[in-house]
């Protein structure tokens, strides 16, 4: 027996786009021999489909979409084994369906839907009950939903009715660490069930998540014989026997997982190029200061979309020094990029005319703020799309600008802390990743790594000036954000002062309004803002030491 593993990509909402997409690689399959094609979950609607699924007319182009899709199979090609939606009395189901022979043979519905951190689908749909297996050519398949495999009882349920194989769809974002998660998870439900299991996942990106495939397949008794590529669309035929202890994956075909900061860089490139393409921009603008976050955002860009698409404004003020301007044309240069200088002063000196003189911060913000109105006429002119450059640290204690620098239609750093910025950049000036459209060599002049970061918002600024060295702000951020501690237990684990950590949670706290406001970008954490952290904005809760 021969199963496909279509590791794919999908779009949220094009359905006709979609089960296109299913037929071309069903075809590839065909020809490689397979007799069953698997795709990721919801492949005919794109996950996640969000609120779409509240309109009744989109189920309704669901349903009927796999209808026509089953009725493609009535030729002598593979059965099909895809996501949908059912839509039944009212309540929406995150399906599966199996078809051959121009009939749907078998739905079966998720039974547990996620309904933490990024995702939302008790919102939508309705669980459905333990499902049975799928019988099929006389093998009892057990086809768990994505969510069905963390927790024990959908794969417990299938073993005692019969299930021989545990076939997974999955519609599982990237984040740190995931795929040897997935894996550790797989190899529980397999020794539990003593079935073995195939891991399908999708790739690409959709808005704020990074979907890296990373697919695999799992025989009992735990060896992972078949590991495929993060990122990459992909066929991968899978052959099975049936031996006396039962059905075993006999291919043997292992990809390399990518590194750390190897894997956070591609989610970044996966996000940022999808985004942009899906929306149809034909390139980005970003603003090139000389400094190491929007050095590395053109460098994402560039990889990710091409030298080509990618326009770097240098904008200097009387407080841009000689460095940043020889480093942001430096780094132009070594990324290929269109480059071009408009000084901000006339523009600063119109503002204060018109606001008869401001000092301080207003003045300060003025500057930030012209630049992002220059940039967002070119986009207006051009139709290029802002790149956002702030990185987590910086979202996360309010170190930007409202209306300036966080201005933009998305943001690749938005999600990773100074340091992983730093780590970053000095890592894609010595690697080129798989995949990347940028250049062989360095990205970046090394001053720009290694200067000390500042705003240039006033004489000799430095952002060390307003906040805690990255290193131990990180440290700190870390235990208040990712793990969500107190901050007396935040100042434990750190080994930074109470009195120290409290001033964070403060500014943390404070922010939010800001984050609410921001741009959205691609999560590479367990907990990015947005999507995982929703926290209230007028908010009085403070947490004890
Ligand atoms: N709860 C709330 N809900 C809604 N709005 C609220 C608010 N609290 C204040 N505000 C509003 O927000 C304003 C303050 O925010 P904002 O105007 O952003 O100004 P603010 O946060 O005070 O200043 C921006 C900070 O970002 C730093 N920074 C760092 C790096 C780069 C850049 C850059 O621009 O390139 C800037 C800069 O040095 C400064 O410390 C208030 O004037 C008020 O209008
Ligand atoms: N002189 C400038 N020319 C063009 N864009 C600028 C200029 N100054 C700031 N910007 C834009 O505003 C963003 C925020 O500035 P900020 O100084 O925080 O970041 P950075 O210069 O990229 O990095 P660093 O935080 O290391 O200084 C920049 O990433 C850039 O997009
Ligand atoms: N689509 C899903 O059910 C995803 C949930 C799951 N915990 C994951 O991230 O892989």
């Amino acid at each position: 027996m021969k199963i496909a593993l279509a590791q794919i990509d999908q779009r949220v909402g094009d359905i006709a786009g979609n089960v296109e997409a299913m037929l071309e690689w069903r075809a590839k399959a065909a020809d490689a021999g397979a007799d069953l094609v698997m795709f990721p979950e919801l492949q005919i609607t794109g996950y996640p489909p969000e609120d779409l699924v509240l309109k009744p007319g989109f189920v309704a182009a669901a349903m009927e979409a796999s209808e026509r899709l089953a009725d493609a199979t009535a030729d002598d090609g593979p059965a099909i084994l895809f996501g949908s939606i059912h839509g039944r009395a009212g309540a929406a189901y995150n399906t599966v369906l199996l078809a051959e022979n121009g009939k749907v043979l078998a739905r079966r519905f998720k039974h547990e839907l996620p309904n933490y951190g990024t995702f939302d689908e008790l919102r939508v749909f309705r669980p459905g009950p333990l499902p049975e297996p799928i019988e099929w050519r006389g093998v009892k398949l057990g086809v768990p939903i994505c969510e069905d495999i963390w927790l024990e009882p959908v794969c417990q349920y299938l073993k005692a009715a019969g299930a021989e194989i545990l076939l997974v769809p999955n519609g599982s974002p990237y984040e740190l660490n995931k795929d040897e998660i997935r894996q550790a998870l797989a190899m529980e439900r397999v020794t539990e069930t003593g079935l073995p299991l195939a891991y399908l996942n999708r790739v690409g990106g959709q808005d704020e998540l990074a979907f890296d495939g990373s697919s695999f397949v799992v025989n009992r008794g735990g060896k992972i014989v078949v590991q495929m590529r993060e990122w990459d669309e992909a066929l991968t035929i899978t052959e099975w026997a049936k031996g006396d202890d039962g059905w075993a994956c006999t291919t043997e075909s292992i990809e390399p997982l990518d590194p750390y900061p190897e894997d956070v860089y591609h989610a970044m490139m996966v996000g940022l190029g999808d985004y942009v393409t899906r929306n149809r921009f034909p390139g980005v603008i970003i603003g090139l200061s000389g400094g190491i976050d929007s050095a590395l955002t053109a460098a994402v860009a560039v990889d990710a979309l091409g030298a080509d698409k990618v326009w770097c404004v240098m904008m200097p003020s009387d407080y841009t020094s000689s460095d940043s301007l020889e480093d942001a044309k430096a780094c132009a240069e070594m990324l290929g990029v269109k480059y071009d200088i408009i000084p901000i002063k006339p523009g600063v000196e119109a503002m204060h005319e018109m606001l008869d003189g401001v000092d301080g911060l207003a003045a300060e913000n003025i500057q930030s703020r012209l630049r992002m109105v220059t940039l967002m006429a070119l986009s207006n002119e051009h139709g290029h799309m802002l790149v956002t450059t702030g990185n987590k640290s910086e979202m996360s204690v309010g170190y930007a600008t409202l209306y300036g620098d966080m201005s933009g239609g998305y943001n690749p750093l938005k999600d990773a802390y100074k340091t992983t910025v730093f780590e970053l950049s000095r890592w894609r000036n010595a690697k080129k990743p798989r995949r990347a459209l940028g250049p062989d060599g360095p990205v970046m002049p090394v001053r720009i790594i290694e200067k000390p970061p500042s705003a240039e918002l006033r004489p000799d600024q430095k952002d060390e000036d307003s906040l805690p060295p990255y290193a131990k702000l990180d440290r700190m951020l870390e235990a208040l954000v990712e793990d969500e501690v107190s901050v007396g237990e935040a100042a434990r684990i750190t080994g930074v002062d109470v009195e120290t950590v409290r001033e964070i949670e403060r500014k943390l706290l404070i922010a939010e309004y800001k984050r609410r406001q921001a741009p959205p970008g691609v999560k590479i954490g367990r907990r990015n803002f947005g999507r995982d952290r929703r926290y209230p904005i007028t908010n009085f809760y403070r947490s004890g030491s």
